[in-house]
């Protein structure tokens, strides 16, 4: 196996997944950049397991191609030893000991690091003899991670795993994941529906929504682009004209609204001689409004819901 150091890309082209007929993915098309923290977010049903197990190449798509360092994964000897996919659901050998799977992993990876295993084991406290259908949920997790981690894959897929951790491990985890990847650059795809606690990890965000790309993006600049924005009524309502509306609540005579699109030379003076305040908006917040079902079309400005008024 090529493990390089900066991880590996991830490719997929016009792919989609058809369980019977339910469309999971449907004609989508994104990159991963080799060597980032990617977040894959969306919510309950968009896709995002089914796109981490095409990469992984637990199957293959109904179309479209997948490429994970410039190949098909699909029983691709090269790749699939370079690719570590942890569900929270575990896939472990329920009747051996921790130890044991711990050896078993480390013999099908060449990067594998027992030095950084027997540190995860300790910080979250597991014991080596158990097994792990006596573990409780939140330490199956956790052996997840320690797999998921240790492995040093190139292309590592934590899928929801810190789930079911409490929130001292959750923040041991995020610490840990940044430390390693600081010394051992490689690809980490991150997927969940909860955002405010990963966001600082991410890079790059791919958002889904009912299997199809949404945003694909850097966080930095996506996080630039949410803008909230509130002051007197008419003078946001001008301010915000010709912008994509994600949301708008009214307090009396103020209204706070969330737009789409980065600020422009001249918003910050025309909002201050307006009596408007602008702010940021967390990226949970911005894929909240991004995926709100009764939201219509991605990039056109849209009035406020009557919900809204
Ligand atoms: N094996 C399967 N057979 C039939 N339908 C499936 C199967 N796996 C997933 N689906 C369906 O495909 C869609 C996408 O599911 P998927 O699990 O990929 O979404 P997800 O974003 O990971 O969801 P969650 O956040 O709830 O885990 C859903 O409608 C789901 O019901």
């Amino acid at each position: 196996m090529t493990a390089t150091t900066t991880g590996w890309g991830v490719e997929l082209q016009g792919v989609t997944q058809r369980y019977g007929d339910v469309v999971a993915l449907d004609d989508v098309t994104l990159t991963i950049r080799p060597g980032t923290i990617t977040g894959l977010l969306g919510r309950n049903g968009s896709g995002k397991s089914t796109l981490a197990g095409l990469v992984a190449a637990f199957r293959r798509p109904t179309a479209g191609r997948v490429l994970v360092d410039g190949e098909d994964p699909w029983e691709n000897e090269r790749v699939v030893p370079g690719v570590c996919f942890v569900r929270e659901s575990g896939d472990v050998l329920d009747d051996y000991s921790l130890k044991d799977n711990l050896a078993y992993v480390s013999g099908a990876r060449p990067t594998f690091s027992h030095e950084l295993a027997g540190e995860l084991m300790d910080l979250f406290e597991l014991e080596p003899q158990r097994k792990p259908s006596k573990l409780s949920r939140g330490k199956k997790s956790a052996f997840g991670i320690v797999l998921g981690l240790a492995s040093r894959a190139p292309l590592t897929i934590l899928d929801e795993v810190h789930l079911g951790l409490d929130a001292p491990s959750r923040y041991a985890f995020y610490d840990t994941l940044l430390a390693d990847y600081a010394e051992h650059p490689r690809t980490l795809v991150l997927s969940s529906h909860l955002i405010d606690e990963i966001e600082r990890l991410l890079e790059d965000v791919v958002v889904l929504d009912r299997g199809r790309v949404l945003v694909t993006q850097d966080a930095e600049s996506l996080r630039a682009e949410g803008v909230s924005v509130t002051g007197p009524a008419t003078a946001v309502q001008e301010f915000v004209a010709g912008r994509e509306v994600l949301a708008t609540q009214r307090l009396g005579g103020t209204v706070q609204t969330t737009v789409r699109g980065a600020l422009v030379e001249g918003d910050v003076r025309r909002a201050r001689e307006a009596g408007i305040e602008l702010g940021p908006v967390p990226l949970q917040d911005l894929f909240v409004h991004l995926t709100d079902p009764n939201r219509t079309g991605a990039s056109s400005s849209r009035a406020p819901r009557e919900a809204d008024r």
